[in-house]
């Protein structure tokens, strides 16, 4: 079971590599890390379990936070309208989005930030996300909302990207230009 120290904090270079695509068919291997980093995120999620192996909650978790430069997340959570969104996706592509964009109002997170960082990310409003699933589908779905923002979060870390870079007036510790 993955638990905290296992997660790599800013700083580590592999939260800035850009992650490469995983094999097709998925290794068993690939697919046991999948499975495990969505686990963590149940667990995560388990007010007990959150407690005894003291887990930060989180709704998305990307291979490289692990410190697997695969191009692999998962998500679990609920979106506005208490609908669950629960996924292992594999070499995930934004195909498409929106002009319009849209942000959390209270900013964003990171489960490999250990620290507060103020100020709105601009998000596509909607995307439609190309992906292989862990059920081994290839599926073609369009998201909005918070989801769509979890799923754009998780692809930056697929592309060496923290949230802050993308925070106009942010100018503090590991800011990085956005790759052109
Ligand atoms: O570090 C991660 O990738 C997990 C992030 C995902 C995230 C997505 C969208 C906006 C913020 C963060 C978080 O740990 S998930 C927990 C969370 C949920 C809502 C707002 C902030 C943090
Ligand atoms: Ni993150």
């Amino acid at each position: 079971m993955i638990t905290m120290d296992r997660i790599v904090r800013e700083g580590h270079p592999v939260l800035r590599e850009v992650a490469k695509e995983v094999a097709l068919p998925p290794s068993n291997e690939d697919l046991a890390v999948l499975k495990e980093m969505h686990e963590y995120l149940t667990n995560s999620q388990d007010q007990a379990i959150a407690e005894k192996y003291d887990l930060r909650p989180g709704s998305g978790l990307a291979a490289p936070q692990i410190g697997v430069a695969k191009r692999m997340f998962a998500i679990h959570t609920t979106d506005e309208k208490d609908q669950l969104h629960s996924y292992g996706f594999i070499n995930p592509k934004i195909v498409s989005h929106s002009v319009e964009e849209t942000s959390l109002e209270n900013g964003e997170g990171c489960l490999s930030v250990d620290r507060p960082v103020e100020g709105l990310v601009p998000r596509h409003a909607r995307i439609t996300l190309d992906a292989h699933t862990l059920d081994g589908e290839h599926i073609r779905m369009r998201f909005r909302g918070y989801i769509a923002i979890v799923i754009q979060h998780e692809m930056d870390h697929l592309n060496g990207i923290m949230f802050y870079d993308r925070i106009e007036e942010y100018d503090g510790p590991h800011k990085r230009p956005l790759p052109i």
